[in-house]
């Protein structure tokens, strides 16, 4: 398989928080950010590899700063690195005041995500190429990250 791009699989999705997804601070909830930002690397991972996906691991979540009700939220998705069936996904996520021209960062998270088959069983994925320096960072700190999950999952 030919190794593609980051560029290729990229993706950026904007909501708009509404009162039902937020909390009595009229802030978004944290869960309702995850469930976005499983989708988006979910369907990031399925255009890089082509075929079904599944979430193996949300490795880290930061909320760093919180959303409001009438914010902006957008979500940027990339693959930054790969192994055989796994693909390490990173998710951005954005709030922006339209109505002040003020963004501020709100979210980050590394997942894998595990390409499939009909069955269920791992498939094979084609390896990634970074393009810009934001990418080939990511991309030369991904096997830390991924030692990392391992020392987690023997401490299980
Ligand atoms: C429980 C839920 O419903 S959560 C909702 C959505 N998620 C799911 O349903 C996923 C449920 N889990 C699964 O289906 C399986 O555990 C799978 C497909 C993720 C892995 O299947 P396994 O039989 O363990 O396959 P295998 O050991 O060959 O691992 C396949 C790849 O997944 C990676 N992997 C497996 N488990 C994890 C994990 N917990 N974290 C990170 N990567 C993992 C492996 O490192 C391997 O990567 P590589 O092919 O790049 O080397």
């Amino acid at each position: 398989m030919d190794p593609l791009p980051v560029s290729y699989s990229r993706m950026t999705q904007t909501r708009l928080v509404l009162p039902p997804d937020t909390n009595h601070l009229d802030t978004i909830f944290g869960g309702k950010v995850l469930a976005y930002i499983d989708e988006i690397a979910a369907l990031t991972a399925m255009k890089h590899s082509n075929c079904a996906v599944v979430t193996a691991s949300i490795d880290s979540v930061d909320f760093l700063s919180a959303a409001k009700v009438g914010d902006a939220l957008t979500l940027e998705a990339c693959v930054t690195r790969t192994g055989r069936s796994s693909m390490e996904v990173y998710v951005k996520v954005y709030a922006d005041n339209l109505l002040q021209g003020r963004q501020k960062m709100t979210t980050e998270s590394f997942l894998t995500m595990v390409a499939v088959d009909d069955t269920g069983r791992p498939k094979p994925v084609s390896a990634v190429i970074p393009e810009t320096e934001e990418e080939q960072r990511l991309y030369d700190t991904a096997p830390s990250r991924k030692e990392h999950r391992k020392n987690r999952a023997a401490l299980r």
